[in-house]
């Protein structure tokens, strides 16, 4: 049994920067994870104001429960969805003119329900080039706050970042979803809020927050459960047993959910409070999946697909077509370079077992196509991928660490 340590989880990291900063007093944060996205947070919090000191294994953050002390920034989101959907409802709150920009491939992604949600709260907000999409201004005047209703069908990042920001509104918020995606994320955001001090409530589709104060605390920052799907399905894809120490049963990311599909697929999985191990069978089983809820992990078990005995079908995951790349369109058309049978539907992909044969992967900037497929490599001889520093996003150290892993297999055996 091989013991992995992963690093923080990229959005409990952003969500406890967030609600920090908006706190009364400082916080310290434990493991946050230091990667592109969440240093592209922690600088856009400091750009807005805020004083952030960043150090290796811990993170010390001064909040203001009145909304971000700069009287105007520009804000570069990087490649960061996170920063990009949050960040903004700062702006909103603060009393100047607040500029949000990010990558070309963050400048791609959707932004528009936010922006809408803010304009119908009296928002000064403007997209400069193209209808909800970055770059976007916000003109803050303070939030007044009210009811609104939001369509989080494509990300239920807009909906987070409301939330986030609802208790220093003057009247609180009341949204009503009319779609909603990866609910474990509005979740873990709602848990996020109650551990900082605000209890919202949830009644069927509308989210009440009252408004409030944050309270400042210490936080300690579970391992990444998205960046430990990699390396479960490391292990269930050769056979071997691998352990997150600190991701276990009590874990607020809704992507440990991904050990339960690799049992299904006849993987040995053992989840204790404050662990996982999953232990590969001889042959994995197809398996027909739905993985709306952690679509996160839906390259990752694209990537193992080819090995399993029988089809693999994961539906319902539409808006990773809107993520860091058309992800459905970029497991298929590299599963199909590989030599794999693949298909697609709008939100579906089914592959079919075949044995992978040697070839470029064309990441597409995606960090999850590159650790995915960095997977499948350890399967298939020759298997290279185009833009293997793409894994920058949210695990600079990806390959190092599965390059470890198979040393230490191999010592082993
Ligand atoms: O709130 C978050 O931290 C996230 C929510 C999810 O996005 P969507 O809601 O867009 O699916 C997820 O894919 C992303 O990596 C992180
Ligand atoms: C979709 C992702 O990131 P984000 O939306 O936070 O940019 C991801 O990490 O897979």
């Amino acid at each position: 049994m091989t013991d992995v340590a992963i690093p923080g989880s990229k959005s409990l990291t952003a969500r406890a920067l967030f609600l920090a900063a908006c706190a009364d007093g400082t916080s310290v944060l434990h493991r946050p994870l230091w990667s592109d996205d969440t240093e592209a947070f922690a600088a856009g919090l400091t750009a807005l104001g805020y004083a952030v000191e960043v150090r290796p294994d811990r993170c010390t953050v001064r909040g203001s429960a009145t909304g971000p002390p700069a009287p105007g920034a520009e804000v570069f989101c990087r490649d960061a969805g996170t920063a990009a959907r949050f960040l903004p409802t700062l702006g909103a709150l603060g009393h100047g003119v607040f500029r949000f920009d990010g990558s070309e491939q963050l400048r791609r992604r959707p932004l528009g329900p936010l922006v809408g949600a803010l304009a119908a709260l009296g928002v000064d907000v403007r997209a400069e080039e193209r209808e909800g999409h970055l770059p976007v201004t916000v003109r803050g005047a303070g939030l007044k706050g009210g009811a609104l209703t939001l369509d989080a069908g494509l990300s239920s990042q807009f909906l987070t970042g409301l939330l986030l920001a609802a208790p220093l509104t003057t009247e609180g918020l009341e949204i009503t979803v009319t779609d909603l995606v990866s609910v474990p994320y509005v979740e873990m955001t709602l848990a996020m809020m109650r551990r900082f001090g605000v209890e919202a409530t949830r009644t069927g589709d509308t989210f009440t927050v009252p408004p409030g104060r944050y309270r400042a605390g210490e936080y300690a920052v579970e391992p990444d459960a998205s960046t430990a799907s990699y390396f479960l399905a490391a292990a269930a894809l050769t056979g071997r047993s691998v352990t997150v120490p600190g991701l276990g049963a009590g874990a607020l990311q809704g992507d440990i959910r991904f050990a339960e599909v690799l049992g299904r697929m006849g993987a040995d999985i053992a989840l204790t409070a404050d662990s996982v191990t999953v232990t590969g069978p001889e042959r994995l089983s197809g398996v027909t999946v739905n993985m709306r809820d952690i679509s996160d992990t839906m390259p990752t078990l694209a990537a193992i697909a080819p090995f399993a005995d029988g089809p693999v079908r994961i539906e319902d995951v539409y808006n990773t077509r809107v993520k860091e790349c058309d992800r459905l369109d970029a497991c298929a058309t590299n599963l199909a370079r590989l030599g794999v049978r693949v298909e697609t539907g709008r939100d579906w992909i089914q592959v079919w077992p075949g044995t992978p044969r040697a070839a470029e992967i064309d990441c597409r900037g995606d960090h999850r196509i590159a650790m995915s497929f960095g997977v499948t490599g350890l399967r298939t001889p020759g298997l290279t991928l185009d833009d293997p520093g793409c894994v920058k996003k949210t695990f600079p150290e990806f390959h190092e660490v599965l390059a470890s892993l198979v040393r230490e297999w191999t010592r082993s055996a």
